[in-house]
């Protein structure tokens, strides 16, 4: 049975209490994913280095950290991120013209690199990038907000992924993010997903820990 990753996205947490519901989920997540907006890249603004710093050195944290950045260029922006304890750092593909030295400077800072496909970008663009990659981000709505609805058509993407990484035998995990949720969570770890990203279907519920829980039983389903 592979390990799948529950990783809630901060970005549909309560602004005014994101400690307090850390507090509510840590038990049931493996992760947190933070979105980091520019305004730019994606039409919206969200979070920054600062709530990432502050996180790491809450002695209550110990939650791996998840850093997705939709900020245009990526490498005007990494060194915020790198020295601040970070596990994965993720740049989008269409952010920058230069992924494989982004990435390369994420990697050689012992920080785990991820690339992300927005849904309308081809799969196959990151294929010369995947023996460096740690992970590969399928982005399931199109970058900016939360809440969205999921693109189905992007699941291929990560059946793609799945078999390119079992015929060459890469290390990546395969994530997904947006609009997953109850209904669907499933559907994505049967096409090969390790990591799963959810906002809205566990923030917006009104038990987020219940929420993980069944989105983890409905996984659990899965390999049965
Ligand atoms: O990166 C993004 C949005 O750009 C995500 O991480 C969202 O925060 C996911 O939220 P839901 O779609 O699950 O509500
Ligand atoms: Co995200």
């Amino acid at each position: 049975m592979r390990k799948v990753i529950l990783a809630p996205s901060l970005l549909s947490a309560n602004p005014l209490d994101i400690a307090g519901d850390i507090e509510k989920i840590k038990g049931q997540c493996d992760w947190l994913h933070i979105d980091v907006m520019d305004g730019h890249f994606v039409p919206n603004l969200a979070y920054g280095p600062n709530l990432v710093a502050a996180l790491r050195s809450d002695e209550n944290i110990s939650l791996p950290i998840d850093v997705h950045l939709m900020v245009e260029p990526p490498e005007c922006f990494i060194d915020l991120f790198l020295p601040l304890g970070v596990d994965y750092l993720t740049v989008q593909i269409e952010a920058t013209p230069h992924a494989h030295r982004v990435l390369q400077r994420i990697r050689d800072s012992g920080v785990k690199c991820g690339i992300a496909l927005n849904p309308g970008t081809p799969v196959e663009w990151v294929a010369p990038l995947l023996p460096f990659l740690d992970m590969v981000l399928v982005m399931s709505v199109n970058p900016g907000f939360g809440g969205q609805k999921f693109i189905p058509q992007v699941l291929e993407k990560a059946g793609w992924l799945y078999r390119e990484r079992a015929v060459k035998n890469f290390n990546f995990l395969i994530e997904m993010d947006g609009g997953l949720g109850l209904e669907n969570v499933h559907t994505a770890v049967r096409y090969g997903c390790d990591v799963i990203v959810a906002g809205n279907a566990v923030f917006g519920h009104s038990d987020p820990a219940f929420a993980l829980k069944t989105m983890r039983d409905k996984i659990m389903e899965v390999f049965q």
